[in-house]
């Protein structure tokens, strides 16, 4: 379970993140829904440990990233890419990062072949597309087999195959007791994905709920997104 609680950030006067609170609960694929630049990745960044807040908490498990004895086997996380260096072999980088996090090396063939990537695990980073690495990135994540999976626009690069993939592999693995916390702005995405929505907009939380709460009276999660995002705009003026 992940919770993040009266969460700010500021980077010089601009407030970025400003009062977030939510929760992504185990068993449930939660979307993290808002367009560019409306705090997202800010948030994530926070929640990974990557960043500090300047007010409020985010737990995974109870904890702040940084308390976590074993991170990788509490939380997978893709944020950018896998961040493999082009002249690794997938088998290669993987492994490194097995060692890193006291993994056993026998996972990393088992991560591969989750995330499709079986055939390829001895070629080089630099000849995948975008969408092999970013399967690459999410084999990472899994290396742990943590309860908790944070993922930022994971289908960017996805062909429409692999974005079908990835949806019946995030729903699958909520349906095992895990929590998933999956950012997009793609509303279409997340409608066909996610069992509850965070909707973000310039930084600040306009609604959470399961998603149907989130299109009730709404012909479509589109309409409702536009709904939510016009009321802060109005809020705003
Ligand atoms: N290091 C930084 N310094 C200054 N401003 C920043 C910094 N990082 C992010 N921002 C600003 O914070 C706001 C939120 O950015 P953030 O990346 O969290 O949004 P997002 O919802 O993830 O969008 P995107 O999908 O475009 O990354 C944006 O206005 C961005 O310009």
């Amino acid at each position: 379970m992940i919770e993040v609680s009266r969460l700010v950030k500021r980077h010089g006067t601009k407030v970025v993140v400003r009062d977030v609170s939510f929760t992504a609960r185990a068993g449930r694929v939660t979307g993290f829904l808002g367009p560019n630049g409306a705090g997202k990745s800010s948030t994530l960044r926070i929640l990974l440990g990557l960043d500090s807040a300047d007010a409020g908490t985010a737990l995974i498990g109870g904890k702040p990233y940084r308390a976590l004895r074993n991170p990788l086997r509490t939380v997978g996380s893709l944020l950018e890419g896998s961040g493999a260096h082009r002249s690794r072999t997938a088998r290669g980088h993987l492994s490194w990062v097995a060692a890193s996090n006291g993994i056993p090396r026998s996972r990393v063939p088992e991560v591969l072949d989750l995330v499709g990537l079986g055939d390829v695990g001895r070629k080089r980073v630099g000849g995948f597309s975008l969408g092999m690495n970013q399967r690459l990135g999410l084999a990472a994540a899994l290396l742990g087999d943590p309860e908790v999976l944070v993922l930022d626009e994971p289908v960017n690069g996805l062909d429409p195959h692999g974005i079908r993939w990835l949806r019946e592999f995030l729903r699958a693995r909520a349906a095992t007791g895990r929590t998933v916390l999956l950012s997009s702005h793609l509303m279409s995405e997340l409608a066909s994905t996610a069992d509850d929505l965070v909707v973000i907009h310039h930084g600040e939380i306009v609604h959470s709920g399961p998603k149907g709460d989130v299109t009730t009276g709404h012909a479509s999660l589109e309409d409702a997104f536009f709904a939510l995002t016009d009321r802060e705009d109005r809020w705003d003026s």
